[in-house]
């Protein structure tokens, strides 16, 4: 596929920036990777490697480390955004004191703001003054950072308000192991990757107390069943769940020992106290401010979200994993359809 290659940003140095710079860089694209840490950024100049994040990696010669965010932004047009949730609105703020072009934002974060509760894309154009934000993409999906920067086979979703950006940044990133679908359901993409790390989470409780793959399968299912519930409220296509940012992130982060949400729930399950997991981690672990907000939304759209309620019980009130679940086993009896109305959007 003949593509025109051009100057593309990465703002985050972690395991997705990373991986995401390999891709594009595959591509043939001038690669500008921004971290704030002086000797990482050193790191991927001088050895070509990150050991932190990708430690069995070697990056292409295409990626270039930048500090200053300035000189990362000069003749660029394209930014990806690959902080943690928490972090994306201090450099948004940072790029908005002395950007002066519109730029395409692609972000590739996975969370809902807690109290705000604001989907990525808006917290970006709550951020950027119109005249600084020429379009919002956002680039979800089953992808985790160690199997995209082996190259292995993954799939991806992008969508935007303005699909025309969503089919420029599919051909941006698109190659032969890296395959990009459109979905014009923005709210739909950005609520199922956020909400997957609640339910890996529980996955991950659930194994680190001993249970087996029927009560993972059973999580997944009424996972998304809650999911859906919410989303379609939001005014999400319910068939988006089916699909790649719905079922199929649930699958990865559910079942893949490099889902940080479900190593985190797996220390949760054996016993460790939430913030000597979180301390352990050394990476972003974006299921548990998700489940706060995912809680506050549950509250305000009037949705039944039990399992978001009792991983909210666990983190937040200091209930013990496993009368969270003996709770949810106990809840009163139902038919498995009951909701189907709600995903299907009728009164
Ligand atoms: N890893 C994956 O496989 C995937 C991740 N994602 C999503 O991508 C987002 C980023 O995750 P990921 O890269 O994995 O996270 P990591 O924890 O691997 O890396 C986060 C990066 O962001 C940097 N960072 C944190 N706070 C700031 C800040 N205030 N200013 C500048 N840089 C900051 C960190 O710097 P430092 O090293 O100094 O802490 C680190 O370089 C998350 O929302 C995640 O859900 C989505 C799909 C796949
Ligand atoms: O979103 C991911 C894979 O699609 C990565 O999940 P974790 O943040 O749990 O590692």
């Amino acid at each position: 596929m003949e593509q025109k290659t051009e100057n593309v940003a990465v703002i985050g140095a972690g395991s997705w920036g990373t991986a995401l710079a390999m891709v594009l860089a595959d591509n043939g694209h001038s690669v500008r990777i921004w971290g704030h840490n002086p000797a990482l950024i050193e790191e991927i100049n001088a050895q070509h490697t990150n050991r932190k994040y990708l430690p069995e990696i070697d990056l292409p010669e295409l990626i270039q480390g930048y500090t200053d965010l300035i000189k990362t932004l000069a003749d660029v047009k394209t930014i990806i955004i690959a902080v943690p949730t928490k972090a994306i609105r201090e450099v948004l703020q940072k790029i908005a004191a002395f950007q002066s072009e519109p730029l395409v934002i692609v972000h590739v974060s996975k969370g809902i703001e807690p109290d705000t509760l604001l989907r990525i894309s808006e917290m970006i154009e709550e951020e950027l003054p119109g005249e600084l934000l020429e379009d919002v993409v956002v680039l979800s999906g089953p992808s985790h950072a160690e199997e995209v920067s082996l190259r292995h086979p993954t799939t991806v979703t992008v969508s935007a308000k303005n699909m025309e950006a969503a089919e420029k940044i599919q051909d941006l990133f698109i190659n032969q192991n890296f395959r990009v679908y459109t979905n014009p359901d923005l709210i739909g993409v950005e609520i199922g990757g956020a909400l997957k790390n609640i339910i890996a989470l529980g996955a991950g409780i659930s194994d680190g107390l001993g249970y087996g793959d029927n009560a993972k399968a059973a999580l997944i299912t009424r996972g998304l069943a809650e999911i859906a519930r919410l989303g379609v409220k939001m005014g999400a296509s319910p068939l988006t769940f089916s699909g790649l940012t719905g079922i199929g992130d649930l699958i990865v982060t559910c079942t893949s020992v490099h889902s940080r949400n479900w190593r985190a729930g797996n220390m949760l399950g054996k016993g460790q106290k939430l913030e000597e997991v979180l301390a352990s981690m050394g990476m972003v672990v974006e299921g548990v401010r998700t489940t706060k907000a995912a809680y506050q939304l549950a509250k305000k759209y009037d949705v039944r979200m039990p399992i978001t309620d009792a991983l909210y019980d666990v983190l937040f009130n200091g209930m013990n994993p496993k009368d969270a679940v003996d709770g949810l086993m106990s809840r009163r009896k139902t038919h498995e359809m009951e909701d189907l109305e709600d995903i299907l959007g009728a009164d």
